[in-house]
């Protein structure tokens, strides 16, 4: 049974989707160590957020993924996001809320709202702050609805959200090595660092639509270098066996200064993408039977 490093500790979302890929998972405190567990070969997959759909990409995730040496997504799911506001059992009055920054950020209305004049204090994950409740250092924590399972806390709220249908995006990460086969409906995911002149993120983007592949993300990153300097993180639908998105992940590799591969991998919502793969192929044999003079 192959073992899972996650971001937790135990009771995190990232828990829970981790339990979609397997049963033998072991917690890592923050994001970097869930990935470096991975590296150092300590296990053989990561399970980290990557996006949320009301606060963006996860930073810390960008981040350790162009690190040290290359990791690979081959699995990702998507969770519904909905929080439970847990307390010490006999709290009477909430002065201090702690969670997640991204948790914070998805609830801050409904905290302003029920916990007038609370404050709010950042964690390291959703249960590390319903850890620190239950040692007394904070009155509430914002948590993945599970956290109740594992910490001696009472729910003084659920279904706490501040935009209806929130959703994350994880990833299942592992060394590289043979990639999850296509399934018509793929993410293909990687990293671009450019020259800095006129127009080269353009130039990226329409390699991407004149061979008709469809942008499903688009980050930037600073390269923590110079000021003004960035990488780009794209994501497209397709898989790299795939002629077209080869070919165009071949151009963007023209076009950057850096690029890494970030993984080709089943979508989560498996809807099958555009391809025109056949028209594709059908060119591809038509140029075929022209250089070999066979037809005109
Ligand atoms: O702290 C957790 O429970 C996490 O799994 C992290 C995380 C995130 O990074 O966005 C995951 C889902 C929620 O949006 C809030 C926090």
């Amino acid at each position: 049974m192959p073992r899972i490093a996650y971001f937790g500790p135990q009771g995190t979302f990232t828990e829970q989707a981790a339990l979609r890929f397997g049963s033998d998972l072991v917690p890592a405190e923050t994001i970097p160590l869930a990935v470096a567990a991975v590296r150092s070969g300590e296990t053989e997959f990561a399970c980290v957020p990557i996006e949320n759909s009301v606060e963006g990409a996860v930073p810390a995730t960008l981040d350790v993924l162009i690190r040290d040496t290359p990791v690979v997504a081959v699995a990702e799911t998507v969770l519904d996001v909905r929080f439970s506001v847990l307390v010490r059992p006999g709290t009477s009055s909430i002065s201090t809320v702690a969670s997640h920054p991204h948790a914070l950020a998805q609830t801050r209305e409904w905290v302003a709202a029920n916990l007038p004049g609370a404050t709010s204090i950042a964690t390291s994950s959703t249960a590390a702050a319903a850890a620190a409740v239950e040692r007394g250092e904070f009155d509430a924590a914002v948590t993945a609805p599970v956290a109740i399972n594992h910490y001696e806390l009472d729910e003084y709220a659920t279904d706490v959200l501040d935009v209806a249908d929130a959703r994350t995006r994880f990833l299942l990460l592992r060394q590289p090595g043979e990639l999850p086969q296509p399934t018509g409906a793929d993410r293909t995911s990687v990293v671009v660092t450019t020259p800095n002149r006129v127009g080269v993120l353009s130039e990226l983007l329409t390699e991407l639509a004149l061979r008709g592949i469809n942008l499903t993300g688009l980050e930037s990153r600073p390269t923590k270098g110079k000021l003004g300097t960035y990488r780009f993180y794209i994501d497209v639908e397709g898989h790299i066996a795939e002629p077209r998105i080869g070919d165009a992940l071949a151009a963007l590799h023209r076009h950057s200064h850096e690029i890494r591969f970030l993984g080709s991998f089943p979508k989560a919502d498996q809807e099958p993408a555009e391809a025109h793969n056949d028209e594709f192929a059908a060119a591809a044999t038509w140029v075929d039977a022209v250089r070999k003079g066979e037809r005109g």
